[in-house]
This record gives C-alpha cells, structure tokens and sequence, in this order.
C-alpha cells in the first residue's frame, strides 16, 4: 500500500486507480441534516477512524475513450449508475476536475471520458457497520486520484453520505457543522492521528448482521420533523461535547472519552425513541450489552469500557488494551456462540491468540445477566487506523487490464 500519488497506468488508453478506506464509529453522533441536497448536518461529530486490517470497502475506478457510460458494480452486482448519491459524487469530482484544469492539465485529461467503477467491502453492507461511510470515501478517494485532484475532498464525501467524510482521514476525525449556505466549510478534519492513542481498542459485538428496518437517511429525516429533543441536542448539548470530547481524545483521558460517548450514544437513541412515530435501533442484545458494560464499570469503579450504538443493534466498544482480555471473556460468558453459529476460533475476529481469561466469581456476580447464547454473532476486534490508502499492485485491483470487472473464482 502506499499513500502516496496515483497509480496511474495510461494502459492501451485506460487509467485505473484502485484505493480502500476505512469506517468510522462516532464517539459524537450525527444525526439531522439542515439541508438535505448539501448533506449539511445539524451539529458537529467526532469519531475514531477504524483500522483497516479488519473492515474496509475496495474499490477500483477506470476511465477509458472507449467505455460508452458510466457503470458501477458492488459486491459483484451491477448497480444503477443513477442513483442520486452517486451521480453526486461523480458530478462534484468531475466539476472540480473543470475547474482544475488550468492549474494541473492532467485534472482535465479524462472529463471527456466514461468511468468504471467497482466496489467491493470485506464485511456486511447496510448491516448498520457503516458500510456507506467506507463506501463513499473509497469512491470519492478514488475518483480524485484518477483525476487527479489533490487536497481535501471531504466535502464530496459528505455528499455521498454524511458520516462518509469522516473516512476520508485516520485517527480521531472532526466533522465541522459549519455556516456557509454552500457547506464548503462542513468538512472532516484530523483531530489526533492513530498513532496518538496506542492503547485504545474496539470491540465490534455484531448482534445482528442482516438489513435493518429504518436507514439512517430516512430515519434523520423524520427525527428531524418531529422531534424537540434533536433541536435541543444540537443547539444546547453537542456543541460543549464536542470540545470536551477533543480534549478527552488530545489528553487521552479514557475516562471523560468514555462517559461522553456512552452519553452521546443514548442520547442519540433517545432522540430516536422521540421521533415520531419513533424508531427502535436497540434490541433486547443491546441493552444487555449496555447492562453489562455498567456493571462491569462499577464494580471497578471507573469506566473500563464504552458502548455505542450507531443505527442498529451492533455494539461497538471502547476500552483500552490491558482490558481486552476481561472484557472478550465476560461477552462470551454472557454472549457465548451457540452451537449452530460458529466455532470458537471465529466468534472473535482480528485477535488470533486471544487468551482465555477466567473470570472472578464477584464479577460474574455484579454482571448478574442471564447468558445468552447465540444472541452475539461475532466479535471483531480492532482499533483506530489509517485513512484511505492507494493499492498498487493491479492484482489488487476489482477490474481488469480493460476495466472490466475481473472475474470471481
Ligand atoms: N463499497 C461501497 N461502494 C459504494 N457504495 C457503497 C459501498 N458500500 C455501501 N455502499 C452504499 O451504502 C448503502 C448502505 O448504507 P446504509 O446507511 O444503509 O448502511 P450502513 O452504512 O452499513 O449502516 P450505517 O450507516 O447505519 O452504519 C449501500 O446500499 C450502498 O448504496
Ligand atoms: C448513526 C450514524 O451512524 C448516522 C450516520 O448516518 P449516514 O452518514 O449513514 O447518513 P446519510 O448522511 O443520510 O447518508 C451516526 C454517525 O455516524 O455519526
């Protein structure tokens, strides 16, 4: 991988860059748009950009003389290249391509030509895992190496799907809310990088990996319209969390970053409970889950762990390396994999030589839930990551030498 400059291969007259980009897990949610064509929100966020050794989206863009449209395949289905978000983030990209043109000619070179894109994630999509946000920022990632663009391009990521912007940069990631009417000024910008906290580390409980019942565009929509809460939470609540957030992230004081997203994250589905009529992200599983993560910190008497809860069931955790081994035990203590779902060996993900941990019996006490088998899928153990990266090697690449998507074995 490299981070570098685009790989350009003018091949037989084609140019191909292929790229991967990362997810996000907010710690300060966004959820309301002030304007909905702009996907300008209606308060800040914040999140931890998630490494990409464990969840990421690929994706390889072509652009040759001889392609007669645009087309678009994801996760080996050809998809109409005429969905709005797309045709957006396409539309921008060969805009600033225009309006570049004069400074670096080779941003001009290929805005006579169709482009091929093909996309693909290495975990569900649509399953609530923020497969929009790696989605958009590999296609927008991509397109602007292939035209050549450089600097920030998070505001066409954002036009994609709001928190795709945030994937555009690593570490701990700001998305500013920003008041220009044209939302130049609504971007992503690095908080901290990665490498700035190496102790952190997420744990992904995924709950339940199918479609879930209300997207989160829609689901904002109507929040939005109905709810006084969400109005009330962006004016007079996230503006003071989003600074003490950037403090408790730059201090690396785990405890304010735990409380705060704990508290974000119910307040978040507090709004959602408010909507009306009102919608339900968390299951039974959830607020197991979120039983646990409290009992376990009061019966150490300070935050070890923290839960947020994006648009769906699945729990993602915060806590901090040393914790990793007592927190997998207790999940699979009262998470454990039924028989039918999967050996022991995949229920975590990404830690290949987990230690078993045997629990104190006054934990198990202060946990005090009722083991629920089958109810956790799979664990997937990470932490923050870089931003997109570019691919160079064409074995890597989801098109052919022609732009073609390569065949599946
Ligand atoms: N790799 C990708 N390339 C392009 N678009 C993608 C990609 N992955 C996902 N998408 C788009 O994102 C949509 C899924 O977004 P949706 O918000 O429903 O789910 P999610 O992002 O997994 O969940 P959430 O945003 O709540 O965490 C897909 O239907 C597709 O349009
Ligand atoms: C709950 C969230 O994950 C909502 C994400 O919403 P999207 O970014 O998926 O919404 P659109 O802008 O409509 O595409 C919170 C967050 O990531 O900040």
């Amino acid at each position: 991988m490299e981070n570098g400059r685009a790989n350009m291969k003018p091949v037989t007259g084609i140019s191909q860059v292929t790229c991967t980009a990362p997810v996000n897990i907010a710690v300060i949610k966004y959820w309301g748009k002030r304007d909905e064509q702009l996907v300008l929100p209606i308060n800040p966020s914040l999140s931890v950009t998630l490494s990409q050794d464990q969840l990421c989206a690929r994706t390889t863009v072509a652009a040759s003389a001889d392609f007669k449209r645009d087309r678009v395949w994801l996760n080996g289905q050809e998809q109409s290249v005429d969905a709005p978000r797309l045709q957006k983030c396409l539309g921008e990209i060969r805009r600033l391509a225009r309006k570049r043109k004069h400074k670096d000619e080779r941003a001009g070179d290929l805005l006579g030509s169709c482009v091929h894109v093909c996309s693909e994630n290495n975990f569900p999509t649509a399953a609530g895992l923020a497969s929009s946000a790696a989605g958009y920022a590999c296609l927008v990632q991509s397109l602007a190496k292939l035209f050549h663009i450089d600097g920030d391009v998070s505001h066409i990521a954002r036009q994609g799907s709001g928190s795709a912007c945030r994937s555009m940069y690593g570490g701990f990631v700001e998305w500013t809310m920003g008041r220009l009417e044209d939302g130049a000024d609504s971007v992503a910008k690095q908080v901290a990088p990665a490498e700035h906290w190496p102790e952190l580390r997420v744990l992904v409980a995924v709950v339940n990996a199918g479609k879930k019942a209300v997207g989160s565009t829609e689901g904002m929509q109507t929040t939005v319209k109905t709810s006084a809460l969400v109005k009330y939470r962006a004016e007079h609540v996230v503006p003071s969390r989003q600074e003490d957030m950037r403090q408790a992230i730059l201090e690396r004081d785990f405890q304010t970053f735990g409380e705060i997203t704990m508290k974000d994250s119910n307040q978040f589905h507090a709004t959602c409970l408010d909507t009306y009529p009102p919608i339900f992200y968390l299951n039974e599983t959830s607020k197991h889950i979120i039983h646990l993560v409290h009992r376990y910190n009061r019966h150490h008497g300070k935050i070890k762990a923290a839960y947020t809860f994006d648009a769906g069931p699945n729990a993602v955790l915060y806590l901090l390396q040393d914790d990793v081994p007592e927190v997998l035990a207790l999940l699979r203590h009262f998470f454990p994999p039924s028989s039918t779902n999967n050996s022991e060996r995949e229920f975590v993900q990404g830690l290949p030589d987990a230690n078993r941990k045997d629990l104190p019996a006054e934990l198990l006490n202060s946990v005090g839930l009722e083991p629920s088998p089958g109810s956790v899928q799979y664990i997937i153990h990470t932490r923050a990551g870089q931003g997109p990266q570019v691919l160079t090697d064409p074995q890597q690449a989801l098109l052919d030498e022609k732009g073609w998507p390569k065949k599946q074995n």
